[in-house]
């Protein structure tokens, strides 16, 4: 098993995490502002859990997978430095409550940290390879600029790598954590697409 498979075994989940009708109105331009806006600041929260899901695969990590894990980590600092940025911009506040489909999705994050590398290698590249795809249509104004980092060559490559070592951590695990792996690659797809959908009902 690798992580190509993964998408085309659960094709409908995967789809459904990466093409949304949040992303389709930022494509036409129709998606307001306050559903940007909440994305936004649930995702700065995100964020900061993703970051700790990052330092347990990084500390479960052979020593040949630092370099791409630390560049991802570097990448990961630019973005929250964006979401400050950004909420200055728009007057949002960074200091919310998590809603319910945020907490559930950190949740389980914190849950994950514990597992076996195979398993964390490969969530962290569906995590990542989701906004890779989602935002790899152009879109509208101003949307284009504001995922630009997601849409950008630069990240398509490092999603790339982040599928490279999965894979290899992958096909030297045992059959129990491939089955696990791809258990809570199905979780992973139900909760980005949980995440888009609270964003999008900002607007009733
Ligand atoms: C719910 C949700 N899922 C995935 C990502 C993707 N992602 C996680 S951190 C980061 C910055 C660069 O590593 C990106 C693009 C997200 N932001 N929010």
């Amino acid at each position: 098993m690798n992580c190509q498979q993964l998408t085309v075994t659960h094709k409908q989940a995967w789809h459904s995490a990466t093409n949304h009708p949040f992303l389709l109105d930022c494509r036409s331009g129709n998606l307001q502002p306050a559903q940007f806006n909440r994305w936004l600041e649930q995702d700065y929260l995100f964020g900061i859990e993703f970051t700790r899901f990052f330092a347990a695969t990084l500390q479960a990590a052979p020593p040949n997978h630092f370099d791409i894990l630390l560049s991802g980590l570097t990448g990961i600092k630019a973005e929250l430095c964006w979401f400050h940025t950004t909420a200055k911009e728009r007057n949002l506040s960074l200091h919310n409550a998590l809603l319910p489909a945020g907490e559930e999705y950190c949740r389980f994050l914190i849950a994950l940290s514990h597992r076996p590398y195979p398993v964390l290698a490969t969530i962290l590249w569906g995590i990542e390879s989701t906004y890779s795809v989602a935002c790899r249509e152009p879109m509208a104004s101003p949307y284009d600029q504001l995922f630009s980092y997601c849409a950008s060559d630069t990240f398509k490559d490092y999603v790339h790598q982040l599928e490279q070592i999965a894979d290899e951590a992958l096909t030297s695990a045992t059959e129990e954590t491939q089955s696990e792996t791809e258990a809570e690659f199905l979780i992973m797809c139900r909760h980005e697409k949980a995440f888009w959908q609270m964003a999008y009902e900002a607007v009733a």
